[in-house]
C-alpha cells in the first residue's frame, strides 16, 4: 500500500458543523429557530405526506405507539435539545429551514477560506460531495445560502444519515461504493474524532479539522489542521 501522502486524492467528503462551519452558527442560529417554529410548522403542515411521514418515523424511532400530535411535538423539542442525530428530526428541520433562508432571516457561515477553497480544489479536477447529520435538503440550502454565495455548483453530492450513522464504518463504505471511487482515493474531513476512525476502518483518507482556539494536539490520531489551507490533497 503506498503511504498516505504518495495516495492520490480523487474525491473529498466533507462534514458541515465545525468543519465547513461553525458549530455555533449551527446551535445558536439554526437549532433555536427550528425549535421555536416546530409546533407551528407540524400543527399547519402536519397532513402533508412527507410531514406525516416524518412524523411517524420518530415515533417510530422513540418506541411509542399511537401518539398524539402534541407528544410528537414534544418528543421533537427534547430531541433538538439534547442534539440527537435523528434521521426524522433531521429530515423535518431541513424542511422548518428553508423558510428561514428563503426570507433572508440567516444566511449559513463558511469558515473565511472555505469557499475559495472547494472553488480550488473542484477547479483541480476534485470531486467534491458533504456528508453530514443534517438531511441532504439541510445541506443543499445551507451550502445555497452562504455568506460567500451559492457554493452548490461545485458538489457532486450529498449524504446524510439515510446513508448510516457518522461514527459507523459501513456508512463509510457506502459512500465510497456510491460515488465509485476506491476508498484510499477518498479524503473525509472531520471536525469529530470518532467520525474519523470510521472512515478510516473504511480505508478512507483523513483529515481533522481543529478550528482554533482549538489547539492540535501534539501527536493527533489523525492529520490534523486548523484551516482548509493547511490542506494538500
Ligand atoms: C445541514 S446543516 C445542519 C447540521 C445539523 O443538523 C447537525 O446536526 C450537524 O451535523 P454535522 O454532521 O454536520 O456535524
Ligand atoms: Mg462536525
Amino acid at each position: 500500500m503506498l503511504p498516505a501522502a504518495m495516495t492520490v486524492i480523487r474525491a473529498i467528503v466533507t462534514d458541515i458543523e465545525g468543519t465547513t462551519s461553525s458549530i455555533s452558527f449551527v446551535k445558536d442560529v439554526l437549532f433555536p429557530y427550528a425549535r421555536k417554529r416546530l409546533p407551528a410548522y407540524v400543527e399547519t403542515h402536519g397532513d402533508r405526506p412527507e410531514v406525516q411521514h416524518w412524523l411517524h418515523e420518530a415515533a417510530k424511532e422513540a418506541g411509542i405507539i399511537e401518539a398524539s400530535r402534541q407528544e410528537i411535538i414534544e418528543l421533537l423539542l427534547r430531541w433538538i435539545d439534547e442534539d440527537r442525530k435523528s434521521t426524522a428530526l433531521k429530515a423535518l428541520q431541513g424542511m422548518i429551514w428553508q423558510e428561514g433562508y428563503e426570507t433572508g432571516e440567516y444566511r449559513s457561515h463558511m469558515y473565511p477560506e472555505v469557499s475559495a477553497r472547494l472553488h480550488a480544489w473542484r477547479g483541480e479536477g476534485l470531486h467534491l460531495y458533504v456528508y453530514s447529520s443534517g438531511s441532504v435538503q439541510a445541506q443543499k440550502l445551507l451550502f445555497r445560502h452562504t455568506e460567500s454565495g451559492d457554493l452548490t455548483p461545485l458538489f457532486a453530492g450529498y449524504f446524510d444519515t439515510e446513508t448510516g450513522p457518522k461514527r459507523e464504518q459501513v456508512s463509510y463504505q457506502r459512500i465510497v461504493e456510491a460515488i465509485g471511487e476506491r476508498p484510499e482515493h477518498v479524503l473525509f474531513l472531520s471536525d469529530v474524532e470518532q467520525e474519523l476512525d470510521a472512515a478510516r476502518a473504511a480505508g478512507l483518507q483523513t483529515g481533522w479539522l481543529l478550528r482554533p482556539p482549538l489547539e492540535l494536539p501534539p501527536q493527533p490520531k489523525h492529520p490534523a489542521y486548523t484551516s482548509f489551507d493547511a490542506i494538500q490533497p
